[in-house]
């Protein structure tokens, strides 16, 4: 069965239609054929079966036209193979390219399947005769069947939006935002035994016999606000008190007795514990303070059961792994490097933890440290199945915290209070604390180990004891071993004797730790001024008692480094003097504008004055021909001294 079937994917552009229509003529039976060669005279070529096509015009196409359209020609070649082998008997080739062996002569047996394939070309016509009767100049605009316009688009968003960091950096100060501020004076002072009702009897006594019958500022208005809360909070809920009481920033002078402040509440509430368990973390930044605290802790927790653990560097981490399997302590004070290996190795876990404490908080926070803080945090979600806020209470302390949203983030603080001095600017130094400027000429710049060991001897004060701030391991070795050898070499009078001595990184450990005895110790029989030479590791914390003065030989980066390292002297309401050795005008105006603009004078704090006006005052400054003889020879001996070592 054939007939020619109309394909629509096989569509043509009207050029195309008018040839294969040419064609479809040429292809029509013979009876129609008849008709067309008498009209145009041409009936000899189409009997021949001349392949050449004739257009509508009578002009043979040429082979080009056809290779172009070989598909029309196809369709062209197809209808007269099929109508031509009708004619002359040959077999038919289906449409789908099928043979049949049937022969179809045209005879009139077959004249209604004729009709229908002639109904099928009229109706094609009919189909393509818009196109056909269509002249290329004839072409008709079509009309679009809708207008063509923009499709609506939605109205801009505004980029309310804002980019992440932004909003990030917003969420970031929310923390620091949202945080309850108390601010504290110099003036809140008060006995200890008031607090009888809230502390236990053991813990009361052993503040009074062992510290002070009385409060220093921050203790009182740390101890009047957690207190109440953690007692409230504790008896309504004695495992997650400590969502209730939420979380702890202190921003307090050096010396101004913080670890105690954080101390006492600690110990009060573990204080009823029953069982052992690290309930409280206190990170601290350097090994020197892990025994600081340690032996406040001690103190205070005598008589009860609580148990204080430290992390000792020198011991081996697997040591102290099974010591604290073995026991766990209730208190472990550590550096935050050695808690990130204690809890990468599961020594312990913090689901019972209540307290975690950093003191020197924004050193902590502006060192990496093994990345301790996202460790601690992670470690706290891990091994307690609570939703934030954790139930534990962070307290955070320094004396210049960091306002720095960024990483007081990082601490995800739970409704923090913040209690800081009712100071314009954060920074301030101890009440007591004496400053003097001593502004040495860029000329004589060369005898600057001179000027100090002039200046100690203008002190004229045996019970001195005075920290000389360098700003490097290396210099802390060289300007000890120099003035050692100037006050061996007499470069000063002959009746100053001054003991000479050295924290550095050349020293074993237990010589620093002897050296550091040696200048508190004040038993010796020969009292004589005491000079310790050492670098700002000794700046973070340290409580070193009857601290006369601090001497910056070297000055220091930043304000906050200025502000601990003054704070050695002038400690617990005592009085102390720092002294500043600024050599020509661009380390004054270092201090001026890097240091001194960020100290709140306005609070008690004294105001810095310059060397001459100290009395009584000699000139330190001029020196004359014999003394500077006697230092150039120890200058010679020293670099002889390091040449040979
Ligand atoms: N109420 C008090 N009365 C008297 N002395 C106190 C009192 N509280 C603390 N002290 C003493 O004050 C000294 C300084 O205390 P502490 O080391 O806690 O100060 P700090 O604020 O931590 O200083 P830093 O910021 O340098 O670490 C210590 O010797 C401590 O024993």
């Amino acid at each position: 069965m054939f007939a020619a079937r109309f394909d629509p994917t096989r569509v043509q552009s009207s050029e195309q239609n008018e040839r294969s229509k040419s064609s479809l003529k040429r292809v029509i039976p013979m009876k129609r054929a008849k008709e067309v060669a008498d009209d145009s005279g041409d009936e000899d070529e189409l009997n021949n079966g001349d392949s050449s096509e004739l257009s509508d015009n009578g002009k043979e196409n040429n082979s080009s036209d056809r290779d172009s359209d070989d598909s029309e020609s196809d369709l062209g070649m197809r209808e007269e193979r099929l109508l031509g082998s009708q004619q002359d008997g040959g077999s038919i080739a289906t449409i789908d390219g099928g043979t049949t062996n049937q022969v179809l002569s045209s005879t009139d047996k077959h004249s209604s399947v004729f009709s229908r394939f002639q109904k099928t070309l009229a109706i094609q016509d009919k189909l393509d005769a818009p196109d056909i009767m269509e002249s290329a100049d004839e072409k008709e605009v079509l009309e679009p069947f809708h207008e063509l316009v923009p499709i609506p688009q939605p109205t801009v968003v505004k980029d309310t939006l804002m980019s992440e960091e932004v909003a990030n950096s917003i969420s970031k100060s929310a923390a620091w935002l949202h945080t309850q501020r108390v601010r504290y004076d110099n003036t809140m002072i008060k006995p200890f035994a008031s607090y009888k009702a809230q502390l236990n009897e053991k813990l009361l006594s052993n503040i009074t016999t062992k510290f002070s019958s009385s409060t220093f500022p921050i203790q009182t208005i740390l101890l009047d606000t957690l207190l109440p809360r953690l007692n409230f909070a504790q008896s309504v809920n004695k495992k997650q008190f400590g969502r209730r009481v939420g979380d702890v920033l202190v921003n307090a002078s050096t010396g101004s007795g913080k670890t105690l402040a954080y101390s006492i509440p600690v110990i009060q509430c573990l204080s009823t514990r029953t069982v052992n368990r690290l309930r409280c973390l206190v990170v601290v930044p350097t090994k020197i303070l892990i025994h600081q605290v340690f032996e406040t802790l001690v103190k205070l927790s005598q008589g009860t059961s609580l148990i204080t653990g430290i992390s000792k560097l020198e011991n081996s981490l697997r040591e102290e792994h099974k010591k604290f399997q073995l026991q766990e302590p209730d208190i472990l004070i550590i550096t935050p490097g050695r808690l990130v290996d204690h809890l990468q190795l599961g020594t312990f876990s913090l689901k019972n933890l209540k307290f975690l404490i950093l003191d020197e908080a924004d050193r902590l926070l502006n060192q990496s440290f093994q990345n301790w803080c996202s460790v601690i945090m992670n470690g706290l979600k891990k091994d307690r199945d609570e939703a934030p806020p954790m139930s534990v209470i962070k307290m955070v302390f320094s004396a210049t915290l960091t306002t720095n949203t960024e990483k007081l983030h990082n601490l995800q603080l739970n409704r923090p209070t913040i209690f800081m001095m009712n100071s314009v600017k954060l920074y301030h130094l101890p009440k007591l604390l004496q400053e003097y400027n001593i502004n040495i000429p860029t000329a004589k710049s060369f005898a600057k180990p001179l000027f100090l060991l002039r200046l100690i001897c203008a002190l004229k004060d045996t019970q001195t004891r005075a920290l000389v701030f360098v700003r490097s391991n290396e210099a802390s070795i060289r300007l000890s071993i120099l003035l050692a050898l100037m006050v061996k070499e007499r470069a000063i009078s002959a009746e100053d004797d001054i003991e000479i001595l050295s924290i550095n990184s050349n020293n074993t450990r237990g010589l620093n730790n002897k050296h550091i005895k040696q200048f508190a110790s004040s038993s010796d029989s020969h009292i004589k001024p005491k000079v310790l030479v050492a670098t700002d590791l000794m700046s973070r914390g340290i409580d070193i008692e009857n601290v006369t003065h601090v001497i910056n030989y070297d000055l220091p980066i930043s304000s906050q480094q200025y502000v601990h390292r003054c704070g050695r002297t002038a400690r617990a309401q005592t009085s102390g003097v720092a002294f500043n050795m600024l050599v020509g005008k661009g380390e004054q105006s270092f201090w001026q504008h890097n240091i001194d603009s960020d100290l709140s004078r306005d609070v008690d704090g004294c105001h810095a004055k310059l060397y001459s006006d100290l009395e009584p005052t000699s000139d330190i400054l001029v020196i004359d021909d014999g003394t500077e003889r006697a230092y150039r020879e120890s200058l010679e001996q020293l670099k002889n001294g390091v040449r040979n070592d």
